[in-house]
């Protein structure tokens, strides 16, 4: 079967914002206008089609990134039909593990911002996280209706904080209750949305008098922006020649997909205003697969190789989001790099080493999927009951092996007991948590091997929640959840040298491993290195591996309170060895040996995370949040006026942060609101780090 759209026609695209900024009913009015989505629902009405999970829709909120495919061929019909497959990225701080695999693998991203708002703080962070993934990006600002909403401002800000090359396309005509559609600054138009048909008609016409100076001088910037893309463009530009609606669009998408431009549009996606001509700007500025560097990846010789956007390339897929269905059980999502796989094809997973067969494919039109018999390079799709993936597996040709680069995830800061209501859920529990862990690699579950609990840890006490939430709605097992617990870490502060011998010979065949180490600390998030400084073999090559893997075995455990310990390098630089009595286990053992003694020579210290925290506040609770924040070990690092009160940006132990949510609304008549993200870890104080090892015993 040949390809139906070509590759150049593709278009895989996320949707990015702070929460509440629309992004739900931005996607929910793509899909209506590109005739998927018939019914129009308001998203806390119920009705929303991608909000397809019980509690989000009960919470308003976006928790999973489902992948949805639409096509789109312009607002003019001018384009040739052009696939779109939209990646819902969720807004709330405690999910940006969702917002990284989505990124991960899509071309290009619109970040939605409420035009009152302007740049939120986790617009900040999904921009960052972006800025890591080189996406190119446009910028839509939503709720040019709503009261305060400022284009102009929104605009200063995203250059400013966002610190990028903001270049509007659009201006609006009007703001808040007067505004009424949007100047196309390119074609020299503007375009009115009608209200009858909930913007599915419009029209185009002049530039209203009192807009033309302003569109003039806007459109002159964003003209010298596109000159920028090429030689040739600059030369007819400095000329003094006008340029025309391709040339410009051509200079624009160049210069978006190389990062030095964000085209900015706006509209009201309640309103119904804006929408198509930002899906235009989508197939107009955002890359195709093609437009992308070739993703690269490691064959099993170590070796790395590049897999490009092209049917004929050995076939290979990263798995972004595996999700449970009630009906047909587990669903995978994954992205097709190179390629063509057809459903029932043999697939190997080279993460697990493992061949699986790909049973069903479907694609994911929202909440309905269409069966499909194969996907090819730059598809999205799901495939249905495979066992063995998890988020960020590669999958891929069985005679053409690949890994892609993997995914990183962050370790979680959190953890609480669970334990099930009854006895009998017990087993259904453990099955259940596995699933989850599966979908969620920020998500672990474990048992404490001393009181044989069930521990689960996660990013925040939320993320946690909504776990414990999901196990009663789609597994039908209720839980008692114990007091959240922080994630310590434990790190030295001093280099130190240290010996670790383990010796025993007593009758049978003895045991004899001896090593000298050095143990020195590494910068926060610089992780564990071994080197090997072994010369002459007096610790013969194939035990250094033993003796590794005993460190490192020992790092998971901890040594002041069983806490991970993070953030070293160690150098095993002498040893000795026996003739008979040496082995594999002796030398990790001597390995362990040294690693605790140099651990607690090293002036041990333990570690707790620190959240960022950002607080909106009225006015007059300013002095009740900010000693608030003081009581609870934070530093505050900066404040400003925002549209909605005062803005409180701090530094806060997570510790110090459990029932926030609650002090804080009581503190402040429910009218204050924060947002908190893991920034790092931080040296916790004497008081707490005692308090902490006594209770580890
Ligand atoms: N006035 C106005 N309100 C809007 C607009 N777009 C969305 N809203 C409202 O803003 C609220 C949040 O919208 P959502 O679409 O759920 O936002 P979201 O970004 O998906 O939120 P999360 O999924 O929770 O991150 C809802 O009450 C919407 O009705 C708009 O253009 N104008």
């Amino acid at each position: 079967m040949a390809r139906k759209t070509p590759i150049e026609r593709y278009r895989n695209i996320g949707i990015m914002a702070h929460i509440d900024a629309g992004k739900t009913t931005v996607t929910e009015r793509i899909l209506f206008y590109t005739g998927i989505s018939h019914k129009m629902g308001e998203v806390h009405e119920g009705a929303a089609v991608m909000d397809w999970m019980e509690q989000e829709q009960e919470r308003g909120i976006t928790i999973t990134s489902a992948a949805t495919t639409t096509f789109w061929r312009g607002m003019d019909q001018q384009y040739p039909e052009t696939r779109v497959n939209i990646i819902d990225t969720p807004g709330h701080v405690d999910f940006t593990i969702e917002v990284e695999r989505s990124l991960r693998v899509l071309d290009g991203a619109v970040c939605v911002l409420d035009a009152n708002a302007g740049v939120e703080p986790q617009t900040e962070t999904v921009w960052r996280q972006a800025n890591r993934y080189g996406v190119p990006r446009m910028v839509f600002v939503n709720k040019m209706d709503k009261m305060g909403a400022d284009f102009f401002r929104c605009v200063d800000m995203v250059k400013e904080r966002l610190g990028c090359n903001a270049v509007p396309v659009q201006l609006p005509i009007g703001a808040e209750d007067q505004f009424a559609g949007v100047v196309d600054l390119i074609r020299q138009k503007a375009i009115y949305w009608n209200e009858k048909d909930m913007g599915a008609t419009y029209d185009e016409v002049d530039i209203p008098d009192e807009l033309a100076d302003q569109a003039a001088s806007y459109r002159e910037a964003l003209i010298e922006a596109a000159a920028e893309a090429s030689e040739a463009l600059m030369d007819k530009y400095i000329g003094g020649e006008e340029l025309t609606v391709e040339e410009i669009n051509h200079g624009l998408r160049v210069q978006t997909i190389a990062n030095d431009v964000v085209p900015v549009l706006c509209g009201s996606a309640f309103k119904n205003k804006g929408v198509q001509a930002m899906l235009d700007a989508v197939v107009e500025y955002m890359p195709s697969p093609v437009d992308v560097p070739a993703i690269e990846g490691e064959l099993e010789d170590g070796s790395t190789a590049t897999r490009g956007p092209d049917d004929d390339e050995p076939f290979a897929a990263l798995a972004f989001k595996i999700a449970t269905d009630p009906y047909v059980g587990t669903l995978t999502f994954f992205r097709v790099y190179s390629g063509v796989v057809k459903s029932g094809d043999t697939v190997f997973n080279p993460v697990k080493g493992k061949k699986e067969r790909l049973g069903r494919i479907v694609q994911m039109h929202s909440k309905e999927r269409k069966e499909i018999d194969e996907v090819r390079a730059g598809d999205i799709a799901a495939a249905i009951g495979l066992k063995d993936v998890t988020t960020g597996d590669t999958i891929c040709d069985n005679s053409n092996k690949v890994t892609l680069e993997r995914m990183e995830f962050p370790d979680p800061v959190i953890s609480v007991a669970v334990e099930p209501k009854t006895k009998s859920d017990q087993e259904k529990m453990g099955i259940a948590l596995q699933k989850l862990a599966q979908e969620d690699p920020s998500f672990q579950v474990r048992t404490d091997e001393e009181s044989g609990q069930t521990i689960i840890s996660g990013m925040g006490e939320l993320h946690l929640e909504i776990i414990v939430d999901r196990l009663k709605r789609e597994f039908k097992v209720e839980a008692n959840v114990g007091q959240p617990q922080v994630a310590y870490r434990e790190a030295i502060r001093k280099p130190v040298e240290v010996e670790g011998k383990f010796v025993r010979q007593s009758g049978g065949r003895g045991q004899y491993g001896h090593v000298w180490i050095r143990m020195r600390p590494r910068e926060r998030g610089e992780g564990y290195e071994f080197n090997n400084k072994i010369v002459g073999g007096v610790v013969p090559k194939e035990y250094i591996p033993s003796v590794d893997k005993g460190i490192q075995e020992q790092m998971e455990n901890g040594v002041l309170a069983g806490f991970p310990v993070v953030d070293l390098e160690v150098e095993l630089f002498d040893g000795s060895y026996h003739d008979v009595d040496s082995s594999e286990m002796a030398f990790k053992i001597a390995g362990s040996m040294a690693f605790k003694d140099g651990f607690m020579q090293g002036d041990p210290v333990l570690l707790e995370p620190i959240m960022k925290v950002e607080i909106v506040t009225p006015e007059e609770f300013m002095g009740d949040v900010m000693g608030d924040v003081n009581r609870r070990r934070g530093t505050v690092a900066g404040m400003e006026d925002g549209p909605a009160g005062k803005i409180i940006r701090a530094e806060v132990p997570l510790k110090e942060m459990f029932g926030y949510a609650t002090d804080l609304r009581s503190a402040t008549q429910g009218r204050a609101a924060y947002t908190m993200f893991f920034d790092g870890y931080a040296e916790a104080p004497a008081s707490i780090a005692d308090e902490v090892i006594k209770k580890a015993g």
